[in-house]
This record gives C-alpha cells, sequence and structure tokens, in this order.
C-alpha cells in the first residue's frame, strides 16, 4: 500500500462513525453535525495574524500555514468538520493560468477566455502540479484524528465564470453570451473544467479527505432548463469521477432554489441550500436519497444572540424530518462576523440535538 493510500485509509476509518460523516450517509447520528462555509478565514484575529504579509494564492502553497489555517476554527468553534484551506482558482493557478485574487476583489484573470484559442490556457491538471495540497492534507490527517477533512473544488461553471469574465461578475453577462452563442465552444471549455475539478478534487481524497464539497457559488444565474442543458452534464461528469470511494460529495450554489433538485440529480450525496429555502420544502424539491446542508443567513450572526438562537431553532425545526442534516449557513461566513457568535452557534446546536 502506497503512503498515501494507507493516510486515505487511516483517515476513513478514524472519521468514518463522526456525527458529519453519519450524516452525510443518512444514519442516525449523536447530535447534528455543524460546520461553516469559510469558517477559516478574515472572521478570525488568529487567521488576520499568520496571513500578515503574505499573498492570499502564496499562502495557499505553504503545507504547514494551510494546516495551521485549516485548525483554528476546529480548536476554536468545536465545529464536526474541517475545510481544507485553498481557494477555488488554485488548481487554474496551479495548470499555469495567469491569475491571482485581489484583496476585496476576488479572482482576477490576466487573460480571459473567450475563444477557442484562449482554451490553450487550460492543460490537464497532474498531482505533481499541487505537491502542497497532498502534504499538507497529510500533515491535517495526523492532526484531526476523528475529525473529518472535507475536500473542495469550484465547479465547471463558477470557475467559468471566473475565466470568462476576467473577474467577479454580477450579471456574468459574457460568460452567458458565450453560453448562449457559441454552445460548442462552451461545451468543450467546461469539459476541460470537469477534468481539471475532478483532478483536483481525485488529489485531495487520495491524500485523505473524508468528504468532497463541489462549489458552483454562481449558478444560481441559471434558470433550470439552461442548467440542465449547458451546465449539469459537466458538473455530473466531476461527480462520477469521484463516485465509489466512499466519500461523500456535496453540492452547493447560492441562490438556487429553483435548481435544488438538478444539483442534487447532478450525482450529489449532500444538497447545500442557502437560506432562501426552508429545509422542509428544500427536502421536497431534492426528494429522498439525499442528506441536505444548511441553512441560516450568515447575516443573522449580527443580530443579538437570542435572535440567532431564534433563526436556529427554525432551521432545526425544518430540518426535523430530514433523512441526514448537516447544519451550516446558507453561504459562508461574512468577514466582520464576530467569530463568538459563531462559537456560541456551534453549542446551541449541539445541545439542542444532543441524543
Ligand atoms: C466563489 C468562491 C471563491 N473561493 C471560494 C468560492 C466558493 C465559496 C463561496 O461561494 O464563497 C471557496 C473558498 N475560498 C476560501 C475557502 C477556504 C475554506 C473555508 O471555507 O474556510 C473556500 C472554501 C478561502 C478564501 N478565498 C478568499 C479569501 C479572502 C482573502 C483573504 O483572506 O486574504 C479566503 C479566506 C478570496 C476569494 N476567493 C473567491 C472570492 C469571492 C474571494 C473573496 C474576495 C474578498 O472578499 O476579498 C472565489
Amino acid at each position: 500500500m502506497s503512503a498515501n493510500n494507507q493516510a486515505t485509509g487511516q483517515q476513513q476509518t478514524a472519521t468514518y462513525d463522526s456525527a458529519f460523516l453519519k450524516a452525510c450517509r443518512r444514519e442516525p447520528v449523536p447530535h447534528t453535525p455543524v460546520w461553516f462555509m469559510r469558517q477559516a478565514g478574515r472572521s478570525l484575529p488568529e487567521y488576520r495574524k499568520v496571513r500578515e504579509g503574505i499573498a492570499m494564492l502564496d499562502s495557499c502553497m505553504r503545507p504547514e500555514l494551510v494546516t495551521e489555517i485549516t485548525l483554528q476554527p476546529v480548536r476554536r468553534h468545536h465545529v464536526d468538520a474541517a475545510i481544507y484551506f485553498s481557494d477555488i482558482v488554485v488548481p487554474l493557478k496551479a495548470i499555469g493560468v495567469d491569475l491571482d485574487i485581489k484583496p476585496g476583489v476576488g479572482p482576477v484573470v490576466a487573460n480571459p477566455i473567450r475563444t477557442r484559442a484562449d482554451l490553450a490556457q487550460l492543460r490537464d491538471l497532474e498531482p505533481g502540479d499541487v505537491p502542497y495540497v497532498t502534504e499538507a492534507i497529510g500533515m491535517l490527517v495526523r492532526e484531526l484524528g476523528g475529525t473529518p477533512l472535507i475536500g473542495f473544488a469550484g465547479a465547471p461553471f463558477t470557475l467559468a465564470s471566473y475565466l470568462v469574465e476576467g473577474g467577479p461578475s454580477r450579471n456574468h453577462e459574457h460568460t452567458k453570451a458565450l453560453m448562449y452563442g457559441d454552445p460548442q465552444l462552451w461545451a468543450d471549455l467546461l469539459d476541460r473544467l470537469a477534468e481539471i475539478t475532478s483532478a483536483f478534487l481525485t488529489v485531495q481524497i487520495e491524500a485523505g479527505a473524508s468528504a468532497v464539497q463541489l462549489f458552483d457559488s454562481w449558478v444560481g444565474a441559471l434558470s433550470p432548463a439552461d442548467y440542465r442543458r449547458s451546465v449539469m452534464p459537466a458538473s455530473a461528469k466531476v461527480f462520477r469521477a469521484v463516485e465509489g470511494r466512499g466519500v461523500p460529495r456535496i453540492h452547493f450554489g447560492v441562490g438556487t432554489g429553483e435548481l435544488l433538485g438538478l444539483l442534487g440529480e447532478a450525482g450529489a450525496d449532500v444538497v447545500g441550500v442557502d437560506w432562501r429555502v426552508p429545509l422542509d420544502e428544500a427536502a421536497r424539491r431534492v426528494g429522498p436519497g439525499k442528506a441536505l446542508q444548511g441553512n441560516i443567513d450568515p447575516a443573522v450572526l449580527f443580530a443579538p444572540q437570542e435572535a440567532v438562537e431564534t433563526k436556529a431553532r427554525e432551521v432545526l425545526d425544518a430540518a426535523a424530518g430530514l433523512e441526514g442534516h448537516i447544519f451550516n449557513l446558507g453561504h459562508g461566513v461574512l468577514p466582520s462576523t464576530d467569530p463568538e457568535a459563531l462559537t456560541r452557534l456551534v453549542e446551541y446546536v449541539h445541545t439542542q440535538t444532543a441524543r
């Protein structure tokens, strides 16, 4: 057995009975598991301290720093899972795409992809392109013990949006122009991205990640018909590539109320829900055989504790009949969130649901 496979095996054994993985498998849980999207990051003073003077993308390539940042919210909040500290554009950077993450802006791409010739920027990702990922996950698996590590990647549509627009976009106009105007080039672009994303998730699983989340953050901009025709084949390809490894697959996007059924159909074991659709209604839209993750509005954390608990109670009540529920926010932790409000929320959910 290779050292990597051994790490994978050890991690899967140590974490198998965790509340988080049980909920992903829709088995009974000792308490509702909790983690937060963007739990590692600017809301934590200890994060801001270790990141001082280090650019975002550089920090993602330093295994010891990645390990420390990934562990910070686990230590502080006692969440039920860690999420690997990285970014959705890291695999693109690793294959040589000229891009950067600008503070307060997000990913910015030097040469946007809009023609067939531009596709040449996207070669296959090899494990050797991201040695720091394998190394950091190996360290994390040893440190985390029974706490599962979630690996992640950006989904083809969301990555395409950054690549085609050249940066963050409100209306995704260039992306949609390509999707509607040149369906063959669009399909080829998404297929390339599916290959890269599949390879990136596979590296994380082989290094010891216990679950993976595919972030299609901006796909809520599409109608169900367009999603099914122009995006779902590529996302489904990613889910098939990581199927059958005993590693649950989570699928999440913002504003995807009308797409929830399709997000599940694409191949997810767990569907992430934002705060716009209550979980009981989300369960009807997703159908049986899938767990749900969510879904308190991240802005609620700015209200007094009592109001946060009222909202958390509503989420737990709506989730009462679900086959499997992982408590989370409906999108990432906002940077100016009081970290103590997050710690108290974890404690509230754990005590309310202890069985
Ligand atoms: C769309 C998207 C991106 N990156 C990601 C997504 C999907 C999730 C989502 O919908 O929020 C995913 C991501 N990015 C980051 C993580 C870390 C793990 C975690 O969730 O704790 C994860 C899971 C770190 C990060 N990625 C980024 C930061 C902030 C930069 C910093 O701390 O210097 C962090 C902690 C940068 C980034 N990268 C991106 C954005 C929009 C930004 C924020 C820009 C800004 O407001 O400054 C692209």
